[in-house]
């Protein structure tokens, strides 16, 4: 439940050379879960550490060494299934899935394969206000992640790297539910921010914590719905995946390149093949890495060194009621509360801290005014500078200070820019500022007439000119703004002029 009402979105189509087709989309995200060890081992998960210092001896698959479950990582996990509200599995089974590489020591990933830790869950994917997709999640399972062979130091050298290797990685399998690349990028960036607000992955997709192989098939209007009526995957075209994305440009880019690829064969009389693409982004165009029929055969089995992993509910329980205000909730609650837009309020909740500085500023002041602050010239100014929320040189406090300048009628909106500035800058207390600088605006009806009368005193021809045009009376309230500094209540300027030119 969101509490805001939403239609979906029409699925994209596109126009072949002899008819139109429908995409269709399934994400496996990997997420690096936030710890500080490793999955089986005690081994630190610090990024950028000199290669292979961070190995534990379980690690490295020394012979005897046995994996111990690291409970944080569970917590995790059960954690991001609240979040995503799905089902969470009391018993789930670790599998070994079995492959050779040089970065794989043990020759086998520990993974969850028949029974992982979550099961049903949805994300929410806002495409504009008050359009959405709902997007289902089949599973999220648990595993390990590899390590990192290394080929371009030296022309005749590999190396490898096992600082990552048994890394704890939650894999978050969707549903063919995506009907765009726009949608599928939208999709990679609620997630993360979800992820995000929990606290079970910091979502850094420069540093490989968040990846997400995308699953793309094509097929004609009306096989989809076929699809979502009877659950046979037989109405849809054959997917291709194409691994280990880490940019939202570039998953974009790799599925339009991809549909089009599909589209092709398939006008052409060609069937797909379903296989495992990757992504060029130097040359736009995925190429295959791998087929089906050379797909491996992981020969899956329980993982005769750990037993299945079991838990109570009032695990489950006490996770769930220590679960923070997510966005959508979060976004709710905003627009309710602050009567403020959709669109602002979704701005406002991309990072929770900067939902806390908004509220921070809009508690017991106009709602609408402080989104506007704090998103048009808090936010604009911090971008400006590649800054966020946590380097901004202007406090909760002092933004409300200026806002209640405003209120109060003591500064005008133009000179409210100017004392932001003042306080982005040099800092201070907005109201001592004000008075210090005597930036205060006139509300003074004497001060104010005695300027009006100087400019109009000055100006016997533009006084003639505005009698028969009255829309000149503008001008007027220029100069006299420009007069008095811009200090000067315009609406008192504007009152007084029109009355003294005797112009409506
Ligand atoms: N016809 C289809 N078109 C688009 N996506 C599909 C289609 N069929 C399945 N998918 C999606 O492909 C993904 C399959 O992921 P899953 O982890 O279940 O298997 P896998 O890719 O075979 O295994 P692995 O984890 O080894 O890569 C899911 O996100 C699913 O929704
Ligand atoms: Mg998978
Ligand atoms: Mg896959």
């Amino acid at each position: 439940m969101t509490g805001l009402s939403y239609r979906e979105p029409t699925p994209k189509t596109i126009a072949g050379v002899k008819e139109d087709w429908e995409i269709v989309i399934g994400m496996e995200v990997h997420a690096q879960v936030a710890s500080a060890a490793k999955l089986f081992s005690g081994a630190s998960t610090a990024f950028g550490a000199e290669p292979n210092t961070q190995v534990s001896l379980v690690d490295a698959a020394m012979p005897g060494m046995l994996p111990v479950i690291n409970r944080g990582c569970v917590e995790q996990a059960i954690r991001t299934g609240l979040g995503l509200k799905a089902e969470i599995n009391l018993r789930s089974v670790f599998d070994r899935k079995n492959y050779f590489y040089p970065d794989l020591p043990q020759g086998y990933q520990i993974s969850q394969f028949k029974h992982p830790i979550v099961g049903e869950g949805e994300v929410l994917v806002d495409m504009e206000p008050g359009v959405a997709r709902r997007v289902r999640i089949e599973r999220i399972h648990l595993e390990q992640d590899a390590g990192k062979s290394i080929h371009d130091m030296d022309p005749a050298l590999s190396f490898v790297d096992l600082n990552r290797t048994g890394v704890a990685l939650m894999e978050i399998v969707s549903r063919p539910d995506i009907r765009g690349p726009e949608e599928a990028a939208e999709y990679v960036r609620k997630l993360r921010q979800i992820l995000r607000y929990l606290g079970t992955c910091d979502g850094n997709m420069q540093e490989g914590s968040l990846r997400a192989d995308v699953n793309v098939s094509v097929c004609r209007r009306g096989a989809y719905e076929k699809f979502r009526e009877t659950g046979d995957f037989s109405h849809l075209g054959t997917r291709c995946e194409i691994k280990n994305m880490n940019s939202m440009r570039f998953i974009i880019q790799a599925i339009e390149y991809e549909a089009r690829r599909q589209i092709a064969i398939l006008e052409d009389g060609g069937t797909i093949d379903q296989e495992t693409r990757l992504y060029n982004p130097t040359k736009g165009e995925t190429r295959s890495m791998r087929s089906k029929e050379e797909a491996h055969d992981y020969r899956y089995f329980p993982d005769p060194d750990l037993l299945p992993l079991e838990f109570g509910q009032e695990l489950v329980d006490e996770i769930a009621a220590g679960l923070p205000e997510l966005p959508d909730e979060k976004k709710a609650r905003l627009v309710a509360s602050y009567g403020i837009t959709e669109y602002d309020a979704g701005v406002l909740v991309a990072e929770r801290a900067n939902a806390d500085f908004f509220e921070a500023v809009a508690e017991g002041r106009d709602g609408k005014a402080a989104a506007n602050w704090v998103i048009n010239e808090l936010f604009g100014r911090l971008n400006k500078e590649g800054h966020g929320i946590a380097e901004s040189p202007v406090s909760a406090a002092q933004l409300g200070g200026i806002l209640d300048l405003i209120a109060k009628g003591d500064i005008s909106g133009k000179i409210a820019k100017d004392l932001f500035e003042i306080v982005y800058n040099e800092g201070g207390d907005p109201a001592e500022i004000v008075e210090a600088r005597g930036m205060k605006q006139v509300t003074d009806t004497g001060a104010i007439e005695a300027a009006v009368d100087a400019v109009i005193a000055a100006n016997p021809d533009k006084v003639e000119q505005a009698k028969a045009k009255p829309s000149l009376a503008g001008w007027f309230v220029g100069q006299v703004m420009k007069a008095t500094g811009g200090k000067a209540n315009p609406q008192a300027v504007q009152k007084l002029v029109k009355a003294k030119l005797g112009v409506e």
